[in-house]
């Protein structure tokens, strides 16, 4: 995975603009299909558990999220995961909070053991509550300390039988094989809301038309954390306002120039 594979995505994306259909958290829905129609692709929300079976066969990756999960939309979410994979329709999984309440964290696995995913994607603290390892937070952010990050993404894909996307300063991914690590992305996504949330819809699109999970995922982080630089880099230093609109015009307008100049992916044992 390189750079210029990166761009080839991003340019597949674009081309296709592939359906994603989001089972998503209150919070993030209308930032989720704003960030998704900006870089190229087809945002589709559906919740209702009639009809999330025929969203999710027609689609070109479904996305869970339990961000503000409730009884009802956990069962949909299952219906819609398991329709996706009878009709190989990659699922991307968010596992929001999962180790702040037991019902989360409940949730999260039984989400993870009942639908076969392509990829898992969350902080360091949500991945190992997952899996089921204890997990402290080192230092302010939860991506510190990569080498620990790094074994934790091992674990959780082996255990998951999936592609594991943990972020933070650093973003880490590996289908337990291989394993990239990419240094981009800026201090300020983590002052807007749902910026993960809508990370993991990214990756989505990306699944959709890249078969190679892997593939798919590293590019998706690397260009994320390109348009946020250059969005940083636009909106000055006026703050998460205006850094949110031009992260959503960064998306759009982010292509092969900024994606060779700046992407920072790193392949590591
Ligand atoms: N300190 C940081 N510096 C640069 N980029 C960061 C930093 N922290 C997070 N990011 C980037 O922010 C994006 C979102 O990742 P993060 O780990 O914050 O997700 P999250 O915890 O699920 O967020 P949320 O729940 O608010 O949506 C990723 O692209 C990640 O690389
Ligand atoms: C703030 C918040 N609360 C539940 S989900 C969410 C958005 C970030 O995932
Ligand atoms: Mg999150």
């Amino acid at each position: 995975m390189n750079n210029q594979e990166a761009i080839n995505a991003l340019q597949m994306v674009r081309q296709a603009n592939p359906l994603v259909h989001n089972i998503t958290n209150v919070v993030v829905t209308n930032f989720t299909a704003n960030g998704l129609l900006a870089l190229g692709a087809s945002p589709v929300m559906a919740y209702a558990k009639e009809e999330v079976a025929d969203m999710a066969k027609i689609a070109g990756a479904l996305v869970l999220n339990i961000g503000t999960l409730n009884p009802t939309e956990v069962e949909a979410m299952i219906i819609a995961g398991k329709a996706a994979n009878e009709a190989g329709v990659p699922v991307i999984f968010d596992p929001v909070g999962a180790g702040a309440t037991p019902y989360r964290t409940e949730t999260a696995r039984n989400i993870a053991s009942a639908v076969q995913l392509s990829v898992i994607r969350g902080n360091a603290a949500e991945i190992a509550n997952t899996i089921g390892e204890s997990w402290t937070i080192k230092g302010v952010d939860a991506g510190e300390g990569s080498g620990d990050v790094v074994s934790l993404a091992k674990k959780a894909a082996e255990q998951l039988k999936t592609v594991v996307a943990i972020t933070g300063k650093e973003d880490v991914v590996t289908d337990g094989n291989t394993t990239y690590i990419i240094r981009n992305g800026h201090p300020l996504l983590t002052k807007v809301t749902g910026t993960g949330c809508l990370l993991t819809s990214v990756i989505g699109a990306f699944a959709a038309v890249e078969r190679d999970v892997l593939k798919a995922a590293a590019a998706a982080l690397v260009i994320y954390g390109v348009a946020a630089e250059i969005a940083a880099k636009n909106a000055g230093d006026e703050g998460p306002g205006s850094f949110q609109i031009a992260f959503l015009d960064a998306l759009f307008r982010v292509g092969a120039d900024e994606i060779s100049r700046y992407g920072r992916i790193e392949r590591v044992e």
